[in-house]
């Protein structure tokens, strides 16, 4: 089990990163840390790497203490890995080599079949014997991602994971890697700015602001009744309205278009999504977002109701 207690962090002669930050994380247990740019996701798994010294705290993996570069030489716990948002990988070296490279080289069976196992998980079979440098970002991304699976860790840290890989390749990428770190029972903690990472896969959810944790709970906790604009906004638009009195965060798919409606709205324009369409509407002179099975056209006036439907 990881174990942060009461963390704080302060690059020097900067103001302080993170304050007072403390959460446990069980084994095979899955953490999505997120919050906005320079809020100090990263510098979090660096600490949590042993990369960085605290200034205040204490971390724990089971028993053993987790320090940084002032007690280490090399810095970096053997039994985690970290991979960062540059991938630090062998350029002029293939794929697999990139992956097999700390694999024991005394048993070249089993090294062939896990490397091929990994290859299965980033979707990459066709690229192994590719040289690192002839990849994509988001290619060089999923084997960075391997490597660090390759020896099995017991905790795996990834920053941004999924930042360079196209829509396409991300949702089949997220549910083979994350289907697979439950199987090994890996735990994982991915900083990340995407509501998408941790809503279908997360087990739970911490945000960041102005130095430390605001919200602490399950991806569906904090979407449903998340206790400010910051923590909604991380999943999706949301409406902040006052609705008789109240302050009331609505997504957009909580306002519907009804006969009955209360609030009367002036369409500005309307932005097919796919599924639907996302209208941007004007309401005592503030921006509602709502959406809509058709597209409407501009400056039409209709009715909202909101509907209770989360
Ligand atoms: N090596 C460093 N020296 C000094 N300040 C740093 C260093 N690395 C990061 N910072 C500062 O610490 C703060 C937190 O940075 P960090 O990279 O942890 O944020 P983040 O939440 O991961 O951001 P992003 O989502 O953009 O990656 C920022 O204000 C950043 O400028």
């Amino acid at each position: 089990m990881l174990q942060v207690n009461n963390i704080s962090f302060q690059y020097p002669k900067q103001e302080q990163t993170l304050e007072n930050i403390s959460f446990t994380l069980n084994k095979g247990e899955h953490l999505c840390i997120m919050g906005e740019s320079g809020c100090g996701k990263s510098t979090l798994l660096k600490i949590i790497y042993g990369l960085l010294d605290v200034n205040n705290g204490t971390l724990f993996w089971n028993d053993e203490q987790i320090l940084g570069p002032a007690y280490y030489l090399v810095p970096g716990m053997d039994f985690f890995k970290y991979v960062a948002q540059d991938f630090d990988l062998m350029p002029y070296t293939s794929v697999s080599e990139n992956i097999a490279k700390f694999l024991s080289r005394f048993y070249p069976e089993e090294a062939k079949k896990r490397t091929e196992e990994l290859l299965e998980v980033i979707e990459m079979t066709e690229f192994a014997d590719v040289k690192v440098k002839n990849l994509s970002g988001g290619q060089q991304q999923r084997v960075a991602i391997a490597r660090a699976l390759a020896k099995e860790p017991e905790l795996l840290l990834l920053d941004e994971p999924f930042s360079q890989i196209d829509n396409f390749k991300k949702n089949s990428l997220r549910r083979k890697l994350f289907r697979y770190l439950k199987e090994q029972n890996i735990a994982c903690i991915v900083a990340t700015h995407d509501g998408n990472d941790s809503l279908s896969f997360a087990d739970k959810m911490m945000v960041i602001r102005n130095h430390t944790v605001i919200a602490d709970n399950t991806p569906s906790n904090l979407y449903r009744n998340p206790k400010e604009k910051y923590v909604a906004a991380l999943f999706d638009d949301v409406n902040e309205i006052n609705i008789n009195g109240k302050e009331q965060l609505l997504y957009p798919h909580q306002l519907q278009i009804s006969k009955e409606g209360s609030l009367s709205v002036s369409v500005v324009k309307a932005y097919f999504k796919g599924s639907h369409w996302l209208i941007e509407s004007l309401y005592k002179n503030q921006s509602l977002f709502f959406t809509n099975a058709s597209s409407i056209e501009e400056k039409k006036t209709v009715l909202l109701k909101v509907q209770n439907c989360l």
